[in-house]
């Protein structure tokens, strides 16, 4: 009994020990192109697959064989074809797939994770010295390097893509004439809101390298004539008039809780009466016991985009939000680990 238990044990031991090499084989996965040849060519060898892909044999047996012992590939007999989870989220162009993020994971994240014991001990991002420049937030930095930034934009809208559905789905915008997404980041959020709010107008307030994406991206839009950007910086600038209501888009994660309590009185100051905050992203249960999503999230945070934030918990968020003015404070529970605080400021 105690040779089973251990023997589980070890199993989960080899998980947390080898995470680096799993990651790094579902990458090397998508980066040779073997996921996506076996979505055009399902049910090839290792003879073939190595010659299509350019390999020598050898690494390629090493390439299938930790791909199938992951479950990312199904071998019978000799031949190899994607299992779901590649076929589904690792083949380039298959919508929903999940290789944006892998990107951003690898090519930011990666190698400054590695100073998290080191980001515990200082209590700041010191994994930013990955990266050139000598401003205190990753998202400064990356405006020094425009292939980065646009690996992190894209990683942004991968994930935010399927849970803005959710927003737009399940949040309830018919009252709001014109919304400010804080940290809008490439306009993904807004762009799907107003694709199903036929009145809304809406503002991505980012920093101005990002902004010009957006801007970018709305010119290019069927919604040119309702959507708009606004360049800054949130904290030292004034939030843009007009808005009716202000959504914190997978932002508030990003700062300490007093920067978010600096941010929701800002914005209480600028919203009329009857005016809106809206905070959407993952959340961490009340009890501090998970979700998985919001333990893996919290470490980035630290480590590398700023050193002040973490996946906050639900009330959390809801006491800030009280604190800053906002009355009828609610709380919608989606899918993905994802919720929607939406606060109202009394007319
Ligand atoms: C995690 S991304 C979220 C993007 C978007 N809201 C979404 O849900 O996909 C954070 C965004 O905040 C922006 N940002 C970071 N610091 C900022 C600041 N001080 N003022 C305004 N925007 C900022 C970044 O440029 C980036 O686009």
């Amino acid at each position: 009994m105690e040779g089973l238990l251990l023997r589980r044990h070890a199993q989960h031991m080899y998980l947390l020990m080898g995470g680096h090499i799993y990651f790094q084989t579902v990458c090397a996965g998508v980066q040779t192109g073997l996921f996506r040849l076996l979505d055009r060519e399902p049910g090839l060898t290792l003879a073939e697959i190595a010659e299509r892909l350019g390999l020598e044999e050898k690494p390629t047996r090493i390439l299938l064989l930790g791909c199938t012992s992951l479950g990312l590939l199904r071998k019978r007999r000799h031949r190899y074809r994607n299992g779901y989870l590649a076929s589904r989220l690792l083949v380039d162009g298959v919508p929903g797939n999940v290789v944006p993020i892998l990107r951003w994971q690898q090519e930011i994240n990666y190698r400054a994770l590695a100073h998290f014991p080191d980001a515990l001990a200082a209590n700041t991002n010191v994994g930013l010295e990955e990266f050139p420049g000598s401003e205190p937030t990753l998202y400064e930095r990356l405006a020094h390097d425009a292939r980065l930034e646009t690996i992190f934009q894209e990683a942004m809208e991968s994930i935010s893509v399927q849970a803005n559905q959710l927003l737009a789905r399940f949040g309830d915008f018919s009252s709001v004439r014109h919304l400010v997404d804080v940290g809008g980041g490439n306009g993904t959020n807004i762009l799907e809101l107003a694709r199903q709010h036929p009145y809304l107008q809406g503002t991505v307030f980012d920093l101005p390298s990002v902004c010009t994406i957006a801007q970018r991206n709305f010119q290019q839009g069927p919604h040119a004539d309702r959507l708009g950007t606004h360049a800054g910086n949130c904290f030292t600038d004034p939030f843009p008039e007009g808005a009716d209501a202000f959504l914190f888009c997978h932002f508030l994660t990003i700062w300490s809780e007093a920067e978010n309590r600096r941010l929701l009185e800002k914005a209480f100051q600028a919203l009329p009466s009857g005016g809106q905050v809206m905070i959407f992203n993952m959340m961490q249960a009340d009890d501090g016991r998970g979700p998985l999503s919001a333990a893996l999230g919290s470490p980035y945070f630290l480590t590398l985009a700023t050193g002040r934030g973490m996946l906050y918990t639900w009330s959390e968020y809801e006491h800030w939000v009280r604190d800053a003015g906002f009355q009828s404070v609610s709380r919608l529970r989606l899918p993905r680990d994802h919720g929607l605080i939406v606060g109202r400021k009394s007319g």
